[in-house]
């Protein structure tokens, strides 16, 4: 293994029930690179990213982390978007993200407003998250995945919901993450995103991950 291979995925297989969902799957990935994972709906790229996080369990094979095995240990260092991240709805997006970053370090206001001006939120506004839109729900979103400054970024889906200069917005600041180091692995049905961003693309088809570019 060379020093800047961050991800290690070697010969992991899932199956839930009799279904088979991975097979056999390898996968290297490096600091300072975007990977980009392509396939229909259900193929498995979810699957994927949560076997990566630690938030399913897989059936053979081994995942490592900065070396960490990935298992009964969850990933570290990781911005992670995955489905909907459950925020409180009565609270504003700023109280949102002080709260969760309360969970690991010390109360740092001045960083969740900084996350959230890099998103294009306003960390002034009363808004509740329920009354967020979708898009300025998934950027919330984003800042959260990045407000405790990770090295890798687990993204799935991550432009959902936002508008055209939104979308610009997001990969201007994937590609500068990446400039500063970062690991990103994207999934996406979108094909300019993983054109425009991804250096590595692979395909899931019937549980196998094909390497495309
Ligand atoms: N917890 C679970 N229990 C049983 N089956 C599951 C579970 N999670 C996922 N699956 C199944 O695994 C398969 C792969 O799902 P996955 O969510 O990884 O697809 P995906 O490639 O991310 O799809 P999409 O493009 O729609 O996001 C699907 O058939 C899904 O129903």
């Amino acid at each position: 293994m060379t020093d800047d291979v961050v991800i290690q995925v070697n010969n992991v297989s899932k199956k839930f029930k009799s279904q088979v969902v991975l097979k056999d799957i390898t996968l290297q990935c490096r600091t300072g690179r975007i990977y980009g994972f392509v396939g229909y709906n259900g193929s498995g790229k979810t699957v994927l990213f949560k076997c990566i996080c630690g938030l399913l369990y897989v059936d053979a094979g081994e995942i490592r982390v900065n070396g960490e095995k990935i298992g009964r240990e969850m990933i570290k260092n990781a911005g992670i978007i995955i489905e909907e991240p459950a925020f409180l709805g009565n609270e504003s997006g700023r109280k949102n993200l002080e709260l969760l970053y309360m969970l690991r370090h010390k109360r740092d206001k001045k960083r969740i407003a900084d996350v959230m001006q890099m998103l294009g939120l306003n960390s002034e506004s009363k808004k509740t998250v329920r009354q967020y839109s979708l898009g300025m729900r998934q950027r919330l979103a984003l800042a959260q995945a990045l407000m405790e400054d990770p090295d890798i970024l687990i993204l799935d889906e991550p432009m959902n919901g936002l508008d055209r200069d939104g979308v610009n917005e997001i990969r201007q600041l994937l590609l500068k993450l990446k400039e500063q180091g970062k690991t990103i692995l994207l999934a996406s049905h979108n094909k300019e995103d993983i054109e425009v961003l991804c250096d590595e693309v692979f395909e899931m088809e019937h549980g196998k991950l094909q390497q495309i570019r």
